[in-house]
């Protein structure tokens, strides 16, 4: 599948601008940006009365052409603006459209509104009359459709500065923005289509699509598609649940290598080591791939001589959990010398404890992290996103938040692991895992637990072929 690009409002502009360059209007870049909405607000809710909110910029200026476009197909519309339009672009836009305009403050309750107040251009909160009226509005009417983004929304960050309504869809137009995904605004966008205007939209910031797997080859054996190693420790629990979604999701051969025999299928290869000098020797053979460090590894000195064999073992690495914990107290800087790049999975307190001093929005946070640590990051939460040291970066669609139980971590681990090993990539192998664990969670459904996820892996992977 061919990832979406997001664009953030700087990309979006000299986008624009480039198009423009080319021989294109921005009246006419307007009125494609207003038609894709229009098709979408008739779609919603057909020849019902129809409110349009015009801001004073541009998308207000979509606005107009969408308020133009839904009466000439039989529509009833009111348009509401909040003051005159601010650009020749959306001066011409109004011009056109051949009804009355009201003030804000006399916007009546209607079945379908249309949110053309601000997009991309937004610079600070709308006024507290401003976002009641836009809630209230939203939440009488039986449809709302944002024109680019909910007016309220930082474009980059995904940050609400001020409240905003939940509506049922936004049309991104020309691309997606960090804040269709970002929380807290990706929360509000109901469903989040893309309006295709004519702008090439390139970016090193790309939405986490579904991936393309491939069988194994005639040629295949269990050491060819990946010998993945999972390092255990003080709670066997956890590395059980990494080792598990590792030959759930596709690894040939998965051992997992503790102070005590843990859990898992038949399939599972167990290794007893107890001294860190076993696992250094299960850790030489050439036919490891990918360690794993981390899920129930510990955090006393034991640990701590474990983690050394597995960073010490030249060998792709996945890091989650205690092992993240203990890298914190040494500088996530000291990983950047490892012989590949590995993959660390924070969650927000790791992430801090990692990389506390990092400021910006995730985004910005994880690239920074990444590049510092010369490691591919998955930052994760309902949001996760994915950063490599070489400046790619990607945000997943909203995952489930049933998510959020204990141990959901360590499966993504071992699927990251597995991929890993298969695709000796890590970027792509962690923007994979995210996605197939997304995928899994809404297969398992409602109160999931780690080991459902676990369970529903074959048929998330099975989408994938
Ligand atoms: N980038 C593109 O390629 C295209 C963009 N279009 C539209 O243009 C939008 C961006 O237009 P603009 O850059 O004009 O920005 P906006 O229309 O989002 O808003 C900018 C205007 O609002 C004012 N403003 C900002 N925050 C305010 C606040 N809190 N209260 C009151 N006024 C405030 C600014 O001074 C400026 O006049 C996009 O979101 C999209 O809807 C489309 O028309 C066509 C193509
Ligand atoms: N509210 C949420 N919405 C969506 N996904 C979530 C949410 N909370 C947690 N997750 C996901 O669940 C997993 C939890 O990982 P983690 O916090 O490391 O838990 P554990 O250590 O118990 O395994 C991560 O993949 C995270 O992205
Ligand atoms: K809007």
């Amino acid at each position: 599948m061919i990832p979406r690009a997001i664009l953030t409002a700087a990309e979006m502009k000299a986008a624009e601008d480039a198009t423009m360059a080319s021989g294109v209007s921005v009246d006419q870049l307007m009125e494609r940006a207003g038609r894709a909405a229009a098709d979408i607000a008739w779609r919603m809710a057909g020849k019902a009365h129809v409110l349009v909110l015009c801001g004073p910029g541009n998308n207000g200026g979509d606005g107009y052409v969408v308020a133009r476009l839904l009466a000439e197909r039989g529509c009833e519309v009111q348009v509401a603006a909040l003051a005159d339009p601010a650009t020749d672009a959306a001066r011409n836009a109004r011009a056109q459209w051949p009804g009355p305009v009201d003030a804000i403050g006399d916007a009546r309750p209607a079945p379908m509104v249309v949110d053309a107040l601000f997009g991309t251009g937004l610079a600070r909160p709308l006024g507290a009359d401003l976002s009641a009226a836009l809630c209230d509005l939203v939440r009488k009417a039986r449809h709302s459709l944002a024109v680019d983004l909910p007016s309220g929304i930082e474009t980059d960050s995904g940050a609400l500065l001020s409240p905003v309504p939940f509506f049922d869809a936004t049309i991104a137009l020309g691309s997606l923005k960090p804040a269709h995904l970002l929380q807290p605004a990706a929360g509000f966008m109901g469903m989040t289509l893309v309006g295709e205007i004519g702008i090439a939209a390139e970016s090193a910031l790309l939405e986490i699509g579904r991936p393309t797997l491939v069988p194994p080859l005639p040629s295949a054996h269990k050491y060819s598609r990946g010998y993945v190693l999972v390092a255990g420790g003080a709670m066997a629990g956890a590395a059980s649940l990494a080792a598990d979604a590792a030959i759930r999701a596709g690894a040939g051969y998965v051992a997992l290598a503790g102070p005590e025999h843990g859990e898992g299928p038949l399939a599972l290869v167990q290794r007893l080591a107890v001294d860190p000098r076993t696992l250094a020797d299960l850790l030489a053979d050439e036919r490891v791939d990918v360690a794993v460090a981390g899920p129930g590894l510990g955090l006393n000195d034991k640990a701590e001589a474990r983690l050394e064999s597995v960073l010490a073992a030249g060998k792709r690495l996945v890091l989650d959990a205690d092992a993240l914990t203990l890298i914190a107290k040494r500088g996530a800087e000291t990983l950047a010398g490892l012989d590949a790049p590995p993959i660390l999975t924070p969650h927000e307190g790791e992430f801090a404890r990692l990389f506390g001093d990092i400021s910006g929005n995730k985004v910005e946070r994880a690239r920074e992290a990444a590049r510092r640590s010369g490691s591919v990051i998955i930052y994760k939460g309902n949001d996760s996103v994915v950063a490599s040291p070489d400046g790619r970066a990607a945000i997943a669609p909203p995952a489930p938040s049933w998510l959020a139980t204990a141990g959901t971590g360590d499966v993504l681990t071992g699927i990251a692991a597995a991929r890993y090993a298969a695709t000796g990539d890590p970027f792509e192998a962690a923007c994979e895992a995210v996605w197939l664990h997304g995928a899994a969670a809404r297969m398992a459904g409602p109160f999931l637990i780690a080991d459902d996820l676990i369970e529903a892996l074959p048929r998330a992977l099975a989408a994938c072929l």
